[in-house]
């Protein structure tokens, strides 16, 4: 991996504006999932290093919040202008640590940086309210004010965009950030800390920390200090850091796992819905926690919609991601590899069948091929658990009620997907479904402007859109009496 930019390639912790090492020196080897190669290693900080890195946030955000949110908006488009100057090194980094194709790397940092951009532009537009007096000697107002000091701990999936959806709002707002990073990919968040100090963002303002992920998620959960903690990653986890926060009543942003069905009507224009399908099914090899995870295909289209889905998926090219015309990258681990082959052996012994693919790569390591399983029913791990790789588990259904009552037959409500040219289907069906995102004859749904979240046990808030400011932010209501 050769970067123009060297300086990206840091390999300490950005703490109050230094990189620093941890004080035992430990530190922990980054590993490249389609090589199983060293790429790099990151320090593994101490408890009291963690502490120390809330006490700097907590003394920088005071001058942070004194700044005006036009003032806080420059830096943060100055932040965005260099992750995009320096996007081609960005993605390899992120490839090179993540495994995905440098194609969606690109994307991906394409779309970190549209969330510091929008949320540059919400920080200046942080606007109070003034109430209509009920004493006529009274005169009452709302105040925004930034929450204080801010944690996050983000998944590696998405190692960039998952850090800046949460981060940039914050810093709009006038908060400090702590960036604690997936152990898997900390090179980018590392990377996008060494932008934020070349933009001016001040020291203490943005932390990036690396070490135990359960040692550090309990000193930040446990401190008075941060007063908001977002996360994103499995629904597991999220209930420890919701367990680990009640005693400081901390408010928290979880964006966790999904189980998304991906609904195919009798009537759908069938080239599109096999193009959703590869969108959504196959971004980041399965790896998304919107990706579809159960595919119901009306009985009537069920055999054309699959031979289609089967020549497409034996389309794409698996390899190491910075190859080119290279699709489909490894998965992150063998955890990630035994559970897709948990989730393919479950299914063959109810009874299903596998179309195509089905079995590791033949490039070895954590490559696996992309596979399309006809056949599935509820009965089989594909209906009640994420899959989180390139498996397409095909359900098949009869009429409208029945696919609704699977679809939301889940403790999950992220993202959900529907084909169907009906107009009226197109309203009844996204109403009925329980979930927090709908796609509508398109398998793509994130950016920046909708609000990204979901319901049930899939989380709590939502990040993006104009409402991705508001749980960094918090009224204060003021009645001023006018009498002397
Ligand atoms: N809803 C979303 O927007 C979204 C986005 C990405 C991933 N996810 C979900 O995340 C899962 C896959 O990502 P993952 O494997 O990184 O999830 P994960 O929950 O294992 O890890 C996520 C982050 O939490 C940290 N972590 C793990 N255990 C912890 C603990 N005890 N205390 C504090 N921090 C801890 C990890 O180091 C990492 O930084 C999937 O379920 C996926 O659906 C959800
Ligand atoms: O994996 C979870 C991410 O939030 C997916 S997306 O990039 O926001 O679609």
């Amino acid at each position: 991996m050769q970067l123009k930019h060297t300086e990206l390639f840091r390999q300490h912790c950005l703490i109050n504006g230094e990189w620093a090492d941890s004080e035992n020196g430990e530190r922990e080897d980054v590993i490249n999932p389609a090589m199983g190669a060293v790429i790099g290693s990151v320090p593994q900080i101490t408890p009291a290093q963690a502490a120390l890195v809330i006490t700097y946030a907590e003394q920088a955000q005071v001058g942070w919040r004194e700044k005006t949110g036009k003032q806080r908006a420059a830096v943060m488009q100055k932040w965005a202008q260099l992750m995009l100057e320096h996007a081609d090194d960005l993605a390899a980094l992120l490839t090179a640590e993540q495994g995905k194709p440098l194609a969606e790397a690109k994307g991906e940092i394409v779309y970190a940086a549209s969330f510091i951009e929008w949320f540059a532009e919400e920080a200046k537009r942080v606007e109070g309210s003034v109430l209509a007096p009920v004493q006529a000697s009274q005169r009452m107002l709302v105040l925004k004010q930034p929450i204080g000091v801010c944690a996050a701990i983000t998944p590696w999936n998405f190692p960039a965009a998952m850090i800046t959806r949460k981060a940039a709002p914050a810093l709009a707002a006038g908060c400090a950030m702590i960036v604690k990073p997936a152990e898997q990919t900390p090179l980018s968040a590392l990377a996008l800390g060494q932008l934020a100090v070349e933009a001016g963002i001040p020291a203490g303002v943005l932390q990036v920390i690396t070490g135990s992920a359960q040692d550090v998620g309990k000193v930040l959960c446990a401190s008075p200090v941060v007063r908001k903690l977002s996360f994103t990653g499995s629904t597991e986890v999220g209930r420890i850091l919701m367990a680990q926060s009640a005693p400081t009543v901390k408010k928290l942003s979880l964006e966790l796992g999904g189980n998304a069905p991906f609904i195919v009507f009798d009537d759908a224009n069938l080239e599109r819905a096999v193009a959703g399908i590869m969108a959504s099914k196959f971004r980041n090899s399965g790896q998304t926690c919107v990706c579809a995870n159960r595919i119901y295909v009306q009985q009537g289209i069920y055999p054309a919609l699959v031979k289609r889905l089967v020549e497409e998926v034996e389309k794409l090219k698996v390899g190491e991601g910075s190859q080119t015309g290279v699709t489909q990258g490894p998965l992150i681990d063998d955890a990630a590899v035994s559970k897709v082959r948990e989730h393919l052996d479950d299914a063959l012994s109810h009874g299903a069948t596998i179309l195509t693919g089905g079995q590791p790569h033949a490039l070895g390591g954590t490559f696996f091929q992309p596979t399309v399983v006809g056949g599935v029913t509820s009965a089989m791990k594909f209906a009640r658990e994420e899959t989180f790789g390139p498996v397409a588990p095909v359900f098949s259904f009869a009429d409208e009620a029945q696919v609704v009552a699977m679809a939301n037959d889940t403790e999950f409500g992220l993202a959900a997907y529907l084909f169907t040219r009906d107009a009226a289907r197109q309203w009844r069906v996204p109403e009925a479904l329980e979930y927090g995102m709908v796609g509508i004859n398109t398998g793509l749904i994130s950016n920046e402007v909708a609000p990204f979240g979901g319901i049930k046990q899939s989380g709590l808030g939502r990040e993006g859109s104009r409402h991705g400011m508001d749980d960094y932010l918090e009224m204060k209501y003021l009645c001023i009496e006018l009498g002397e």
